[in-house]
């Protein structure tokens, strides 16, 4: 059984938020250096906004960085719900505005369909992450790897290719309150770093309670018995 990761502890915002974006910017350089070019994804949520400011202002090569999601609202880019519309207003700017974008969502005709261009058109970028960068909601779940979703088992399967799936909404009030597209466990598995960002206390607890937990229906616990590369840095303000 693998290891709980520790949790490094950040006793402000910006220098949780620094450290986060010195990694990341670390990871993709190198990984530029090496191999001519990098991929990274990130979350939505009201989490990553500091950090993407950071790394918006680093200096990187972004022409040969490419920028997608870790999961989508199956929602135009107008839609004030669009992670996309995060990303595109708050890390494609400044340095970062020359990085080419990948969005999940395109306006097929079902979430599914969504799913699959998505899923080609990051094989076609390359098909692994170079970095990843995740949120955590405070229920547990990361991408869209929501408890009780009918979608949660297939996407915490282990031994499947990376893959995106369309992620229905929640029925009687359950999260998500919109269908979503999510990358797939396996796609964390063959990333090269992967980033936990955690904020307040109670995420905190949920992350440490979930790592306990059963790798096929908790994400946290899922990530953990699978041997992803995880660091996790948290601070306590909220
Ligand atoms: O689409 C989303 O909502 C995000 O991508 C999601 O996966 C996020 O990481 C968690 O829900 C945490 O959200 P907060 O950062 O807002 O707590």
């Amino acid at each position: 059984m693998s290891e709980t990761p520790a949790i490094e502890a950040f006793n402000s915002v910006e220098t949780w938020a620094e450290a986060i974006a010195a990694r990341l910017a670390e990871t993709l350089g190198a990984a530029v250096r090496d191999h001519g070019r990098a991929l990274f994804t990130g979350p939505g949520g009201s989490t990553p906004a500091p950090v993407y400011r950071r790394l918006a202002a680093t200096d990187l090569d972004w022409s040969k960085i490419a920028v997608t999601l870790v999961d989508e609202r199956y929602v135009p880019e107008t839609s004030p719900e669009s992670n996309a519309r995060l990303i595109r207003d708050v890390l494609l700017q400044d340095k970062a505005a020359t990085a080419r974008f990948i969005p999940l969502y395109t306006p097929e005709v079902t979430v599914d369909r969504a799913a699959i261009v998505a899923a080609k058109a990051l094989g076609d970028a390359g098909g692994r992450f170079d970095a990843v960068l995740l949120g955590m909601g405070e229920d547990g779940h990361i991408c869209s790897m929501f408890p009780e979703s009918p979608t949660l088992k297939t996407l915490l399967t282990p031994t499947l290719k990376p893959t995106v799936l369309g992620v229905p909404h929640g029925r009687d009030g359950m999260a998500p309150t919109l269908e979503r597209l999510s990358i797939n466990l396996p796609y964390l598995m063959s990333a090269g770093r992967v980033i936990l960002g955690l904020k307040g206390a109670a995420k905190r607890r949920v992350f440490e309670e979930q790592a306990q937990g059963d790798p096929k229906t908790q994400p946290i616990a899922a990530l953990i018995a699978a041997g992803v590369p995880l660091e996790v840095l948290w601070t306590e303000e909220g």
